[in-house]
């Protein structure tokens, strides 16, 4: 079973004015995960896909939605995937990608049948984000050992973390999809900064890896007009291209970035100074 929700795109001086709950039902996605069953969310912004898979006592088929108004999910779209949670398979069109923890695989358009497996290890969660495409690239599984790696941050501001860009176009081609994953040394509880916008893309945040009971506070809005979001294990954040994405937990944690727009240039950021925010 497919649940599907909707997000309209928003103007920053609009957003100025939104209440906590106006900010958390327009951008934070908290329902990803439900026993068999997948989970997306269409959004105005670059119509990127958010999405989550959990397969359980069955397997589970990536159906079109109502807003593709398409034969097959990836007819006009590419996809992304992230497995954080135990070991499972995503078969595409006959071919079977055993995806571990942490592993990704690229889905390229046109492909007809994706289904999501659990695996015997425990629960598989498989994360996803999809954008439109207008040329199909291979399909890939792409491993933590292929990803092109950045250290940043420093121990003394709380942000030392290992940028694992897995879905860019360093390791592989895509359309217009980046995706990769953000793990934060232990002790290190600030991301992104300091922090950025990128007017060419969106960008969605989905925190994990995050100690029960623990919380990241998630900031977003135009640099001189900050908010914030509580956010929770397992849930998603939509960043418009106007916004800046950072966050600082209560513990340590691990989050995947993705992102859809103009460019595929990472290194695209207008880079704000931390203490010019507001
Ligand atoms: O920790 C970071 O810094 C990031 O992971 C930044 C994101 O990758 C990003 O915002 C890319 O535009
Ligand atoms: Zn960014």
């Amino acid at each position: 079973m497919t649940k599907s929700e909707f997000r309209y795109a928003h103007h920053p001086e609009d957003v100025k004015k939104y209440t906590t709950e106006d900010l958390r039902r327009e951008f934070l996605i908290n329902d990803l995960f439900n026993e068999d069953q997948i989970n997306v969310v269409y959004s105005m912004y670059d119509r990127m896909i958010v999405g989550g898979a959990m397969p359980v006592k069955s397997a589970l088929k990536l159906e079109p939605t109502d807003d593709l108004k398409a034969e097959n999910f990836l007819d006009r779209r590419e996809l992304g995937i992230i497995n954080v949670g135990a070991a499972g398979k995503v078969t595409v069109d006959g071919e079977v990608f055993e995806l571990g923890n942490k592993e990704a695989l690229y889905i390229g358009k046109g492909a007809k049948d994706v289904v999501f497996e659990n695996g015997n290890e425990g629960q598989t969660l498989f994360y996803f984000n999809s954008a439109p495409a207008h040329h199909t690239f291979p399909t890939k599984k792409i491993t933590k050992n292929e990803a092109e790696i950045v250290e940043l941050g420093e121990a003394k501001y709380a942000n030392r973390r290992t940028i694992n860009k897995l879905i860019v176009n360093s390791v592989l081609e895509t359309c217009q999809l980046q995706m990769g994953m953000t793990e934060l040394h232990e002790g290190s509880v600030w991301n992104t900064m300091p922090s950025h916008t990128h007017t060419r893309r969106m960008e969605a945040y989905f925190y994990f890896d995050l100690e029960e009971g623990q919380a990241v506070s998630h900031f977003l809005g135009q640099p001189n007009e900050t908010r914030h979001i509580f956010m929770k294990n397992n849930e998603a954040v939509l960043s418009p291209e106007w916004s800046i994405h950072s966050g600082v937990g209560t513990s340590n944690y691990t989050f995947i970035w993705g992102m859809a727009g103009e460019n595929m240039d990472y290194g695209d950021m207008d880079a704000v100074k931390t203490n010019e925010l507001k």
